[in-house]
C-alpha cells in the first residue's frame, strides 16, 4: 500500500493562513465533458483481475479522452484546502518588492517566479487578469528565489510537491506503463525528469484568475487562455470549483471539466503523446471565462505539471507490445508533427527544447494582434499556427 501524505503539522508555529473554502459551484446547466474516473488506491490490489480493470479503464480514458479524475491518491481535502489556503496567502501578501524581484522571464524559456497581471511576456503587455507564481527547481532551493511572505510554508509546499512527483505520479506512470505492456517503472524511470530538488523538472503552479470588472469582461473574447496542450509528462491539476477549464472532444466541440472536489484532474503532455505514438492523447484545453453565476468569484487554481527529462529526443517506444500490435496513431497531434520532421530526416527537438519553445511561442488572448500570428482554417475549424522548431502547432481558438 502507498503510505498517504503525510504533511508537516507544525501551524501553531506560523502566521495564521485564512481557511480557504471553495466558491458555490456553477448553477448554470452546462455541458460537461463525461470523464473516466480512475482510484489509484486500487493499483496496490492483490487481485490481478481488479488491476487488470484498472489498466482497461486507464487505457480508454487517456486513449479517448486524454483526461481523467484521478481519485484515491492518498492526499485528503483537508490537506489539499490548506495548499489552495497557501497559495491564497501567497497572492494576498506578496510585497510590491518582491514582485519586481522575483519577476519571471518566460521569454528565457522558464515560467519560474512571479506573473504580473499584464500578459505573457516578460515586459508589461495588457492586463489579463492572472497571476501566478512559478516554483521551478531554483524556488524549491533557494528562500531568496521565493516571496518572503510564504518563506514560513516552504516546508508544506515542498512536501505537498514531493508527494505529487515521488508517489503520486509514479503509480500514475506505473499504469500508464502497463498500458504500454511495458514494465511497471519503465516511464518512471526513463522518461521522468529526477533532481535534486522535489519538482526535477517539472513547476508547480499556483495561479489566481481575477474577476473581470464589466469593462474588462470583453477581453480575450470570453477566453483567460487559448487552447493548447502541455508540453510535459502529466499535468495534474486540482479539480476547481469556479468552471473554466474546457477540454476540447474529438467532435471539435469544447465542453466544461466538471468540479470534483479532491479529486485530481490529469492530462497527458506531448512528451507521453510521443512516446506511446499517439496512443495516448495530449489533449487541448483552454480556460473559458466563467459562466455568469460565477463572475464576480476569484479563481484560484494550483497546478503541477511534470517535466520529462530534458535531454532526451522523444519517439515512439518500440519494444512497447501495444505499439508494436497496433502501431501508432499518425492522426494526431504532436505525434503528427514529430513524424513529419523525422520522415524528412530533420533532427526532432530534445524535450527541453520542445518546453523552452513551447513557452516562449504560446499565444495568449490579450497578446496585441500581430503577435497573434496565422489564423489558418483546416476542415472548417480556426486555428492559430505557430511554428515550434519547425514542428507546425495547430492551437483551436
Ligand atoms: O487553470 C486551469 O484550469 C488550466 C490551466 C492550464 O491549462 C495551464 O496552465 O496549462
Ligand atoms: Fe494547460
Amino acid at each position: 500500500m502507498a503510505a498517504p501524505f503525510n504533511p508537516p503539522t507544525n501551524f501553531d508555529s506560523k502566521p495564521e493562513v485564512p481557511k480557504w473554502v471553495p466558491p458555490p459551484p456553477p448553477t448554470e446547466d452546462l455541458e460537461y465533458a463525461k470523464l473516466h474516473s480512475i482510484d489509484l488506491s486500487l493499483l496496490d490490489s492483490p487481485d490481478p483481475e481488479v488491476v487488470k480493470q484498472l489498466v482497461e479503464t486507464a487505457k480508454i480514458a487517456i486513449g479517448d479522452d486524454g483526461f481523467l479524475y484521478l481519485v484515491n491518491y492518498g492526499i485528503n481535502l483537508e490537506q489539499l484546502h490548506r495548499q489552495f489556503s497557501i497559495a491564497r496567502y501567497l497572492h494576498r501578501n506578496i510585497s510590491e518588492e518582491d514582485k519586481e524581484k522575483l519577476h519571471w522571464d518566460p521569454q528565457g524559456g522558464l515560467y519560474a517566479g512571479y506573473k504580473p497581471p499584464f500578459g505573457w511576456r516578460t515586459i508589461k503587455g495588457k492586463y489579463d487578469g492572472i497571476s501566478q507564481f512559478n516554483f521551478y527547481e531554483e524556488e524549491y532551493k533557494s528562500l531568496d528565489k521565493v516571496p518572503e511572505c510564504i518563506h514560513p510554508f516552504m516546508d508544506e509546499i515542498s512536501a505537498f510537491t514531493e508527494y505529487l512527483t515521488r508517489s503520486v505520479n509514479k503509480r500514475l506512470l506505473t499504469l500508464l506503463s502497463k498500458v504500454l505492456e511495458m514494465p511497471d517503472d519503465f516511464l518512471y524511470e526513463n522518461i521522468e525528469s529526477k533532481g535534486p530538488t522535489p519538482i526535477n523538472e517539472g513547476y508547480l503552479r499556483h495561479a489566481l484568475f481575477h474577476p473581470f470588472k464589466n469593462e474588462e469582461k470583453g477581453m480575450g473574447e470570453g477566453l483567460r487562455m487559448f487552447g493548447h496542450t502541455d508540453f510535459g509528462t502529466t499535468t495534474m491539476l486540482f479539480s476547481v470549483p469556479v468552471t473554466c477549464l474546457q477540454l476540447w472532444g474529438r467532435d471539435g466541440i469544447w465542453r466544461y471539466v466538471k468540479y470534483a472536489p479532491g479529486a485530481l484532474v490529469i492530462n497527458i503532455g506531448d512528451t507521453l503523446e510521443l512516446i506511446s505514438g499517439g496512443h495516448f492523447r495530449a489533449t487541448r484545453h483552454r480556460v473559458h471565462n466563467p459562466p455568469p453565476s460565477q463572475e464576480t468569484f476569484e479563481r484560484l487554481s494550483v497546478v503541477l505539471f511534470n517535466g520529462s527529462k530534458g535531454d532526451l529526443r522523444m519517439q515512439p517506444c518500440w519494444d512497447s507490445p501495444l505499439i508494436k500490435r497496433e502501431g501508432c496513431f499518425e492522426s494526431q497531434g504532436a505525434y503528427k508533427e514529430f513524424k513529419v520532421l523525422q520522415d524528412k530526416g530533420i533532427p526532432i527537438p530534445t524535450n527541453k527544447e520542445w518546453r523552452e519553445i513551447s513557452i516562449i511561442n504560446t499565444r495568449h488572448p490579450t497578446d496585441e494582434p500581430e503577435k497573434l500570428l496565422k489564423e489558418v482554417t483546416v476542415d472548417g475549424v480556426k486555428y492559430i499556427e505557430v511554428i515550434n522548431q519547425g514542428v507546425r502547432v495547430l492551437q483551436p481558438l
